[in-house]
């Protein structure tokens, strides 16, 4: 895929296949990811690829966290969620924590990094979406979650930044409206 198609076409991707994917795109993918631009070759991302007993540790944090929200605790409508967000997980064919460094001496660094790992985390999603494979990058209380740091084995001074699920995609949503001039000042 010609690469500036390729980032135009790339999506958020919400639904996924079982299909499985090859274990080689995933290496090619990290190989792109730490060909980013990074400042004084800090190098500060991390990448846990998640076993299956890990995926299923997640997928349980992951539904526990989503059901604190249910009002009616216990109750068949919220077993039935934590069941499928459960299950959503498990089946995804790779899921991978991407961790940066914390630097709270020096919060300039600390900035470049996580722009570097973000820079990374596209550069890994792109390298995917050539071969039609399509990445969520998720953050929200999961990547805030002690218990999720602690289930990936992430050191003290790394902070999760993105949890990617990774497979084929079921649908590819079609892109959400960007503004092309506002965003542009000539000074
Ligand atoms: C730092 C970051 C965090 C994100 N976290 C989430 C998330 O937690 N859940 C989610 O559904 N999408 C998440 N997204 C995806 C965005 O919602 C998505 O990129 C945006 O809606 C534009 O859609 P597109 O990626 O298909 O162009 C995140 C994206 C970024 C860059």
């Amino acid at each position: 895929m010609e690469l500036k198609q390729g980032l135009l076409s790339r999506r958020t991707i919400n639904a996924f296949k079982k299909d499985p994917v090859e274990q080689s795109l995933i290496e090619d993918a990290i190989q792109a990811a730490i060909h980013a631009p990074n400042h004084k070759m800090t190098e500060p991302w991390h990448f846990y690829i998640f076993t299956e007993e890990t995926k299923k540790k997640v997928a349980a944090r992951r539904a526990d966290l989503k059901a604190e929200k249910f009002v009616d605790q216990g109750s068949e409508r919220a077993k039935e969620a934590w069941e499928k967000n459960y299950q959503f997980l498990v089946d995804l064919p790779w899921v991978i924590a991407v961790t940066t460094k914390r630097n709270e001496e020096n919060l300039i660094r600390a900035k470049e990094d996580y722009a570097a790992t973000a820079a990374a985390i596209q550069n890994f999603m792109l390298s995917l979406w050539a071969h039609g494979v399509g990445v969520k990058w998720a953050t929200g209380r999961m990547t805030q979650d002690e218990e999720m740091h602690h289930i990936i084995g992430a050191k003290e001074d790394e902070e999760l930044i993105g949890i990617l699920f990774i497979g084929y995609p079921e649908i590819v949503p079609k892109a959400k409206e960007r503004q092309e001039k506002e965003v542009v000042t000539w000074v």
